[in-house]
């Protein structure tokens, strides 16, 4: 066994509450997502953890996640490191819109496959394929070896750049990836095995609400 990784989705933001496609915007979280956030920092402080450094986005949402989650678990000084490599998959020209003014005009299962789909991009955005490509490369050379070497490491970040690394670390197909919701502020730990295959995962609050 090697180290320790913990994904996290940032809590409910401005948008996330008035449901619009959100992408590379920068709202903040809502009163709601600090809660969530705090909900979720609270678990891994119960549940232990002591992290070695902090990764996550160069969005407000992410980053204000990260740092409640580090001054729950007792860190508030920890190194984190912020790249755009782990941003919100880019929703293009979807950005701004009402996610049911969406589905009104396109249709419920063109807006799903938009949202869900593994490589169908929104218009002007990002497929989920394409959220991997830049998310992967920076997992692989900056997050990866630190874990392998024993590390435990937080990233906090984005639905869909969070998807992108659970499909490969959870080994989903494309059609598993179209069911796979993250719920905000609820933390993943996996523990991985020295070839980098998942050990372990412990999923510490309720997924089930996510849409
Ligand atoms: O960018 C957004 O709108 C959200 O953060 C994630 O949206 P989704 O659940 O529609 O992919």
């Amino acid at each position: 066994m090697s180290g320790t990784l913990v994904l996290v989705r940032h809590g409910q933001s401005d948008w996330n509450l008035k449901n619009l496609f959100t992408g590379w915007k920068d709202p903040d979280l809502t009163e709601l997502g600090v809660k969530e956030a705090e909900t979720g920092g609270q678990a891994l402080a119960d549940y232990g953890i002591k992290f070695d450094i902090a990764f996550t986005s160069a969005l407000k949402r992410a980053q204000e996640t990260c740092r409640i989650v580090l001054e729950k678990v007792g860190q508030p000084d920890l190194e984190t490191i912020r790249d755009q490599a782990l941003n919100e998959r880019d929703y293009g020209d979807l950005s701004g819109l009402n996610k049911d003014d969406a589905r009104e005009k396109w249709g419920e299962e063109q807006v799903h496959i938009w949202r869900r789909s593994y490589d169908v991009p929104p218009p002007g955005g990002e497929s989920l394929r394409d959220t991997g490509a830049r998310v992967w490369p920076y997992f692989m050379t900056e997050i990866l070896p630190r874990v392998l070497r024993g590390e435990t490491v937080l990233v906090a970040a984005h639905g869909n750049s969070l998807r992108s690394l659970v499909m490969v670390l959870d080994r989903l197909s494309k059609e598993e990836i179209l069911k796979l919701n993250l719920a905000t502020g609820v933390p993943m730990v996996y523990k991985l095995n020295a070839d980098s295959t998942v050990a372990s995962k412990d999923v510490l609050g309720d997924m089930s609400g996510a849409h």
